[in-house]
């Protein structure tokens, strides 16, 4: 099978390199073979792919700097998957397309199902909306895989900023309002696959909007903290995390205070593994602190 994978330099993206199975070759464009800011070269690029499904983990990911780059941020998240999803539907191969939870407002007091109504609150999550608007628009099959707070080994991630700050600072201040499930690269990359292989191996299934997160959840300060109880002594400090609330902490962009995801039908239709957060942390520090990556 071979897959055509957009992003392959982000942390989704290189994590897919790693999960690939034996039977599975990618074809990985960078931005110096196709530029995304470009949109109109996508359908000349892929039409001359020979490719089975494309998975998109390219996209516009500063939420804050989204909010000053709103044109950028449009072109990358809702211009291109629009393009791809028609460029692949013209040659009859289905898309994995993701997105965010940050298309919620976070106001619902429950985990979200894929068809509960959106309402972003920045740019970033407007823009990602816009895409999935796109995709679902174009006529070929398509699963449009919404998750959250994404962190790995590869690129820039809540997980890797704490462990710097944890280097640099005493005392550590992090939002503890603002509710959801951090995901491991690893399982996104495993979820991401199994549904594009399910997608190509069975042409009855006509795709639509999932969510998958890692199970559980949790705060920006909850996590922060797991972070370091998990480290543990492997790190040479250890900071004091305090807890404080969004108002104290202001960013140009507005996010969502509980985007929890209901991931319940991903996990019926694709029998993917949902590990909790915390056991997907451990892992992933592992990763890291002991260089396995
Ligand atoms: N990170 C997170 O917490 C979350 C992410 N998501 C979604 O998951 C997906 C993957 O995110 P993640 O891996 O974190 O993203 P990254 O920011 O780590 O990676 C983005 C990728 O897009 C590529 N890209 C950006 N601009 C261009 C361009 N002009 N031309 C070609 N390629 C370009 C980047 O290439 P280059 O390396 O050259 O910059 C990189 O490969 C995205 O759809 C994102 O919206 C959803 C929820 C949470
Ligand atoms: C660095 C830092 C952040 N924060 C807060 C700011 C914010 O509310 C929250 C998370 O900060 P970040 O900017 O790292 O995370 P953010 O960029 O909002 O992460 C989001 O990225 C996009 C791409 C997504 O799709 C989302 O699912 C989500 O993962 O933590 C603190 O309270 N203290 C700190 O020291
Ligand atoms: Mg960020």
């Amino acid at each position: 099978m071979k897959l055509l994978l957009l992003g392959g330099t982000g942390q989704l993206g290189r994590e897919i390199f790693l999960h690939a199975g034996p039977g599975l070759s990618i074809v990985a464009p960078t931005r110096r073979d196709l530029d995304l800011v470009r949109p109109e070269t996508i359908d000349s690029y892929v039409a001359a792919q020979d490719v089975d499904v494309i998975v998109n983990a390219a996209a516009y990911t500063a939420v804050d700097k989204a909010e000053s780059e709103r044109d950028l941020a449009f072109v990358l998240n809702a211009e291109v998957p629009g393009r791809l999803a028609a460029a692949a539907a013209a040659k009859g191969i289905p898309l994995v397309h993701v997105s965010t939870d940050y298309v919620f407002d976070g106001i619902k007091g429950a985990p979200y199902r894929p068809t509960d109504p959106v309402a972003p609150l920045g740019v970033y999550g407007a823009s990602k909306e816009a895409g999935e608007k796109a995709v679902r628009a174009t006529s070929g099959r398509a699963v449009i895989l919404r998750t959250a707070w994404v962190y790995g080994p590869f690129g820039g991630n809540f997980m890797k900023t704490m462990l710097r700050l944890g280097r640099e600072r005493d005392v550590l201040r992090v939002v503890d309002d603002q509710r959801g499930t951090p995901t491991a690269s690893a399982d996104l990359a495993a979820a991401s696959l199994a549904i594009a292989v399910r997608l190509v191996n069975d042409p009855g299934d006509h795709g639509g909007t999932f969510h998958f997160t890692n199970a559980g959840e949790t705060t920006w300060c909850g996590f922060a903290r797991a972070i370091f109880d998990l480290a543990g002594s492997r790190l040479a400090r250890r900071p004091d995390v305090l807890a404080i609330t969004t108002a104290e902490y202001p960013t140009p962009a507005r996010r969502p205070a509980d985007s929890r995801l209901d991931c319940d039908a991903t996990i019926a239709r694709y029998h993917i593994s949902q590990p909790d957060w915390r056991t997907a942390l451990a892992s992933t520090l592992d990763r890291i602190l002991e260089r396995t990556i």
